[in-house]
Formats: C-alpha cells, structure tokens, sequence
C-alpha cells in the first residue's frame, strides 16, 4: 500500500510551501518522499520534484493557444490530465515501491467543489495504483480574524469535503501570523472546534454592513451546523512540533498508522480512539488577565482554607461538640 497527501486550498494558502517543508520534515523522520506538482501554474518550485504536470501541459500555451484566462487555462489543463492520466501513471508506477507521496494541486477552488476533474484524476489513481490518500485542505489563518471570512471559510471547507469524498483535514495555515491581524473576537478553539455559531452570528450582527445578510448568514451557519462535520487543526509549516502534530493526525486519518499493524481489531481501534494530542497553538491565546484571575482565586482559597482551619481549631478546643455538629 502507498500512502500520501493531497495539497488542497484557495491560492496562497501555503501548499507549495506546505509541500515542501512537510516533505523535508517526513525524510527527517526516515520515509522516502516523492513530491507531484500538479499546479501548471507552478513556475518555480522550492521542492525538487518526482513528477511535474509541466512535462505534460504548460497553463501558458493553454491560455495563448485557446484564447483562455488563468482560471479557465487551469479547468483546461486538469481536463487534459484527466485524459492523459495513463501519462501520470507511469510517471507515479516507479514511485510506488517505497515512498510516501504528496500531491501538490492548484489554488482555484472551483476545481475542488465544482468541477470533477480533479476529483476524478485522484479516483483513478487510487484504484488503479491502490493508494491511501488523505486530503490536506490548507486555509489561511487570517481569515479567522473577520467573522464573515470565515464563514466562507467553512463553507468552501465543507463543499470541498463533500466533493472530494476523501478522508479530510482541514487546516488553519499560517497561524503564526494571526497574531498579525488583531485581537481575535473568541479564543482560537472557537475557530478550530466550530462548535456554537450563534456567538458569530451575534458578533456579525454589530456590523451595520452585514445587517441585511443577517438571515442569509444565519442560514449559512445552520448548514454548517447542521452538517457538524468541518473543524480545523493549526499548522505554522517552519515549526517542526506543529508539522509533527499534523503528520501524527494525517497518519491517523489515510491509514498509514496501521499499515505495519499486523493485529487484531481491538488493536487498531486502540490506536484509532488514541488521544488527541494537546493543541498548544492554542495556549497563547489564553490571555494574561486569565491566568491573574486563576492565581488571585487559587490564593484566596487557600488563604480562607488557612483561616477555617485556625478558628476551626480555636473553636474546637472551646467547644468541641458544637464544633463538630457545625463541621458535619
Ligand atoms: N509565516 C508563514 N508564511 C507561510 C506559511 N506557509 C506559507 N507561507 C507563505 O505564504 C505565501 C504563499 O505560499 P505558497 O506556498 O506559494 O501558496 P500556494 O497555496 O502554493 O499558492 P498558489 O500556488 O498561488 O495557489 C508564501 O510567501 C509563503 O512563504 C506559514 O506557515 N507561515
């Protein structure tokens, strides 16, 4: 079995970059990694890469041969992929013996809840070559920082979910920079987690802008409930305890976790109800005023502790029956 990842999100979300710094991150870790550009619109890459879609169509002499625009040019290029998808396999057969596969895709994301080509190329090959695949779908962090952005933002995760039809991550990129953007209106695990909407809804509700979207939003929000499938983990790709963080979560979710598990099916739903690890991005966004708040309450309930047992031992000796009737 060959596992891997497929590098999805809107342009400038961080995949080529992603691509590269994951693939140097899992031959750190000893698994040899093969990188398929599949972004024509790649012109330099960072990463040396196994495969490169620019052997096959260039997105320049699409647009000039067909009269076509960027996003058109890209629709064009995944549909002659998909044609020519015997010329990807044989490309991606010598890779199959032994190594760990990462998909980079282009940024327009129409091609990932719209238009099926992209979703069939990666059917295709995961029958054809027997591949485990997981889908990385890297979204900028920063949206977070606009409630309506990141409505948005669940909402293009959500139909990307339920078109690609792949075990899914979903991933605040760039988390580094947030702090970049202001203060957030709620903790980071209320975008990550996604767990009451309402409280967005009244915050979307202070802006005069957004006043006659209010149903329309509200509309949006009861989907993303409703559907209760779209949450996100953190990424900051130039720290290696976040990398290593994701890769633990993609191990767990395209199987290559138990692929040297040769056990018993207790065994591996041991593994799959594992803990999640502690989401330490999340620990700055604890702010200061809390943790004052936390130790002037921890002292002044030691403080009281002290003072009942003092007077409690005053009294006893005074009094010890009544003392004990009170205490009980
Ligand atoms: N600070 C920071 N910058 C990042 C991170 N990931 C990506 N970037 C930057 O974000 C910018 C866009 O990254 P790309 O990797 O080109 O994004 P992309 O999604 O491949 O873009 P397209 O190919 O246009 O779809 C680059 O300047 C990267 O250096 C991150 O985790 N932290």
């Amino acid at each position: 079995m060959v596992f891997g990842q497929v590098v999805i999100g809107p342009p400038g979300s961080g995949k080529t970059t992603y691509c590269n710094g994951m693939s140097q991150f899992l031959e750190l870790i000893g698994r040899k990694v093969a990188v398929i550009n599949l972004d024509p619109a790649n012109d330099s890459l960072p990463y040396e890469c196994a495969v490169n879609i620019a052997d096959l169509v260039k997105l320049s002499d699409v647009m000039a041969e067909h009269s076509l625009g960027p996003n058109g040019g890209l629709v064009y290029c995944m549909d002659y992929l998909e044609k020519n998808i015997d010329w990807l396999e044989a490309r991606l057969k010598p890779l199959l013996k032994d190594r760990y596969l990462l998909f980079d895709f282009p940024g327009q994301v129409e091609l990932f809840f719209l238009h099926s080509n992209a979703k069939n190329i990666i059917m295709k090959l995961i029958k054809k070559l027997n591949l485990r695949l997981a889908a990385v779908h890297l979204v900028d962090a920063h949206l977070c920082s606009d409630p309506a952005k990141y409505v948005s933002a669940l909402l293009l995760s959500l139909s990307t979910m339920i078109h690609m039809e792949l075990p899914h991550i979903n991933v605040l990129s760039k988390i580094d920079l947030i702090q970049n953007y202001g203060k957030l209106a709620f903790n980071l695990d209320f975008y990550t987690d996604v767990e009451d909407l309402s409280y967005l809804q009244n915050s979307l509700d202070q802006d005069p802008r957004l006043a006659k979207f209010r149903k329309l939003t509200k509309e949006l929000c009861g989907v993303i409930e409703d559907y209760s499938l779209v949450s996100f983990t953190t990424l900051d790709i130039q720290d290696k305890e976040s990398v290593g963080k994701l890769v633990k979560l993609i191990d767990k979710t395209n199987g290559y976790i138990f692929a040297s598990i040769e056990a018993s099916a207790v065994e591996f739903s041991k593994i799959a109800v594992g803990p999640v690890d502690w989401d330490y991005h999340r620990y700055p966004f604890i702010s200061y005023s809390r943790i004052l708040l936390l130790l002037f309450l921890h002292f002044v309930t030691v403080l009281s502790f002290c003072r009942c047992t003092y007077n409690l031992h005053v009294v006893w000796a005074s009094n010890p029956l009544s003392t004990y009737i009170a205490f009980c």
